[in-house]
């Protein structure tokens, strides 16, 4: 079961967990309803025969996959990329992620400027919704692999925050307003 909670407000080390005090977790459901970041569980020691992931594939025509390893030793420009990775950003697709080895957290914002973090561990996929303002930080294991998937050729383009004119951003704030991640399904 994947967790997530919200942030507390302290500056310590972006990789410890920021529970509040008393913690206080989300379900999926809320997570999604709140923010629309889904979530599906993979059978991460086979991946390749994993019919949750060939389903959403075909459901959703995900025709690009790549893997990413974040790690000292892996990842070209460690310090930069990860400082990037943490500056409040959107993008204009959606962001799919699959956690293959180690782990890491997804820290989303919802309506009320909260941060909420989604802690991922191996096959815990994640569907981080094109214009909702977001972030990742490795804990500290400080190592995480995972796939990534993506509808047609891939753009990776962070936008910092502010990046309220977007019209990808424009369209998540309607969609929250209109109810569009209400109605939860769980997968199989
Ligand atoms: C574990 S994937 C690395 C983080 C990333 O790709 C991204 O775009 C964060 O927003
Ligand atoms: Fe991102």
């Amino acid at each position: 079961m994947v967790r997530a909670w919200f942030m507390d407000t302290s500056n310590d080390d972006q990789r410890l967990e920021h529970h509040r005090t008393p913690p206080e977790f989300l379900s999926l459901e809320t997570l999604f309803e709140k923010t629309g970041v889904e979530y599906f569980k993979i059978d991460a020691n086979n991946v390749s025969e994993d019919q949750t992931l060939k389903n959403l594939a075909t459901s959703r025509g995900y025709t690009y996959q790549d893997e990413i390893t974040c790690s000292r030793e892996c990842l070209p420009e460690y310090h930069k990329k990860l400082k990037m990775f943490y500056e409040e950003h959107l993008h204009t697709d959606e962001e799919i992620r699959l956690v293959l080895e180690g782990s890491g957290y997804f820290d989303v914002r919802d309506k009320e400027e909260n941060w909420i973090r989604i802690e991922v561990v191996p096959g815990d996929l994640i569907i981080i919704p094109a214009g909702i303002y977001h972030r990742f930080t490795l804990d500290m294991k400080n190592f995480i692999k995972a796939k990534r998937l993506f509808i047609g050729e891939p753009v990776w383009t962070p936008y910092n925050r502010p990046a309220d004119d977007m019209d990808c951003r424009k369209e998540y704030l309607q969609k929250l307003e209109r109810g569009v991640f209400e109605k939860f399904v769980t997968s199989s």
